[in-house]
């Protein structure tokens, strides 16, 4: 895998294990949110109910108090319970009725007497019926107060009582009640505003059985309702009479529907208010939230892809172009360079690469001048080899060797030419006893002088001139004729004659002589070369024979 993908692949795995790791969080945390915000609005709608249910009991405590203190109605109903006369009953029933038109509120008023029994009805209705041991009559005889009366069969609604003492000149006459409109109250609980699809405020209280009766109207059913006490919206029903707890509580309610709810308890009228919304409505904010969170996820790893393939591409280029010319440089071609370079680590890098391929010219050109100066110097010391080689080192003539291998070249080119070759073989007379009576040191130093004289005499180009033996010398003349040759032999023999060097031991002369031997011929392809070297030295053991100093002359015939 490349660079550019491995950079690739480290940005978006960082940037999906970021990005999820924040909204993970973010989504929890708002989801405990959102159940705090539905704690906090279902607690502040229950507030609101609870205000409202305790003005609806203020406003109607007032009306009964404004009934209870109409003197006229009091007087009359003193005097009825004095008399018994009819007449007051019927002012007392007037006064009832004119209050109960003037308050949409009222249903009907009714007096009790002290016993607990209706004596008056503003609507007539209740009459003669007896509330003594009910809580309306009995509470009321002390102070004012609001009943619940419930009518525990199914479908019927129950209602509020308000009733209050009612005195003339601090003697207790009986119990003032007044029934109200239900629907009134019933009313604002319809006002869902505020609640949502689902939400509703509910007002439960307990059964004479002790089962719950939810008895305001349900949103989604009709009513009353009266649940068991061990179902769970009676779970919503709560019992303690204290202040309300704000608790957030979950449960089922009649739809089964999982709900999120809050009590109020109210204790005026020993009823519990319930505001409850549906769970599903509640978080479906945090289901939107949700979806939004999995749309920015990937909208945030699309830029991020985008980003990082854009960053990779600029990280990578100089990458790439930096180990294309590092290969091309690797590869011989010096003169690649990089042309755009940053002012990061790579730009220094890139920089770094063109001045070594810089310096890599340089050295080459330095390292090609030093072979070429080492190359001549070496094929001087080569040529230097080569005489020394061919050399002979005490007379300084072309040794054997040399010989052997040039006599071959010109051997062949005088049998193109046809052109005759003499071989002359010289060898110095008695030289042992210059050596056994003068010593080694003459004995070289004669043979120096001798090869001196050699050297001179041998002019022409092509002729050739070696040492080839210890006193043996050997010449070859290209182009002469066997008459030539042996016209130049005798001049070689008197030269060194007249050299003058002493040898008192000669049987010869007193001077140092030489005998030679010559042989001519024509070369071709019958005759060998060995031959005529041989031919050479026949006649040159003739000419020892014949006395020494002399020059012999052999030739060779064509077979
Ligand atoms: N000083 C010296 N002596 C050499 C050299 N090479 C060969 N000799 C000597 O040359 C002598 C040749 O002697 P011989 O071959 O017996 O012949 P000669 O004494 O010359 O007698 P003839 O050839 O019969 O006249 C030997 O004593 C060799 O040691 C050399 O380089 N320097």
């Amino acid at each position: 895998m490349s660079i550019k993908y491995k950079i690739l692949l480290i940005l978006l795995l960082l940037a999906f294990v970021t990005h999820t790791l924040i909204t993970s969080v973010y989504y929890i945390n708002s989801q405990k949110l959102v159940k705090k915000l539905a704690t906090y609005h279902l607690v502040s709608m229950a507030n609101v109910q609870q205000q409202r249910m305790n003005g609806f009991i203020a406003s109607n405590i007032e009306k009964l108090k404004l009934i209870t203190s109409r003197t006229q109605m009091r007087r009359s109903f003193a005097s009825y319970q004095q008399n018994q006369n009819k007449a007051h009953i019927t002012l007392i029933k007037k006064i009832l009725l004119d209050a109960t038109e003037q308050a949409k509120s009222i249903e009907d008023i009714w007096l009790l007497d002290t016993t607990g029994k209706v004596v008056v009805s503003g609507q007539g209705h209740n009459l003669n019926r007896s509330y003594s041991n009910h809580p309306l009559f009995l509470n009321a005889k002390k102070s004012t107060s609001a009943n619940l009366l419930l009518n525990e069969r199914e479908g019927q609604v129950p209602t509020i009582i308000f009733s209050a003492p009612l005195y003339l000149e601090q003697q207790l006459l009986g119990v003032v009640a007044m029934q109200v409109n239900m629907e009134l109250l019933f009313e604002f609980l319809r006002d869902y505003s505020g609640l949502g699809k689902t939400g509703e405020v509910l007002m439960a209280t307990e059964s004479s059985q002790g089962n719950i009766l939810f008895f305001t109207p349900l949103r989604f059913e009709h009513f009353p309702q009266l649940f068991n006490r061990n179902s769970a919206i009676a779970s919503l029903y709560k019992t303690e009479r204290s202040e309300s707890h704000d608790e957030l509580l979950i449960t089922n309610d009649y739809r089964n529907e999982t709900v999120y709810a809050i009590s109020h308890f109210l204790p005026e009228l020993d009823i519990v208010i319930i505001v409850k919304m549906d769970q599903d409505e509640v978080l479906s904010f945090n289901k939107e939230l949700q979806q939004l969170i999995v749309y920015l996820i990937f909208f945030l790893i699309l830029v991020v892809l985008i980003a990082s393939v854009i960053l990779a591409h600029k990280i990578t280029r100089p990458v790439i172009t930096i180990t294309e010319v590092a290969v091309m440089i690797s590869r011989g071609e010096l003169k690649k360079r990089i042309n755009e370079y940053s002012d990061d680590e790579l730009g220094k890098l890139a920089q770094a690469l063109n001045t070594m391929a810089d310096r890599l010219i340089n050295t080459n050109l330095m390292l090609e001048e030093k072979v070429i100066e080492k190359t001549a110097e070496l094929q001087k010391a080569n040529k230097k080899l080569e005489v020394i080689a061919q050399t002979d080192a005490l007379t300084g003539l072309k040794n054997r060797g040399f010989f052997d291998k040039q006599i071959e070249t010109e051997w062949r080119r005088n049998m193109r030419l046809k052109s005759p070759m003499s071989f002359i073989l010289i060898d110095i007379d008695h030289f042992k006893s210059i050596n056994d009576n003068k010593g080694h040191p003459v004995g070289d130093e004669y043979l120096k002088k001798i090869a001196n004289l050699l050297s001179s005499s041998v002019l022409r180009a092509g002729d050739l001139l070696a040492r080839y033996g210890g006193e043996e010398f050997i010449i070859v003349l290209n182009g002469t004729s066997a008459e030539n040759a042996i016209c130049f032999a005798n001049s070689i023999k008197d030269g060194v004659e007249n050299l003058q060097l002493l040898n008192e031991f000669s049987s010869v002369a007193a001077v140092v002589t030489v005998s030679l031997g010559v042989c001519s011929v024509t070369p071709h392809a019958e005759i060998s070369i060995a031959e005529c070297i041989k031919c050479a030295d026949e006649a040159l053991y003739q000419a020892k024979r014949n006395g020494r100093n002399k020059a012999v002359l052999k030739s060779l015939k064509s077979p």
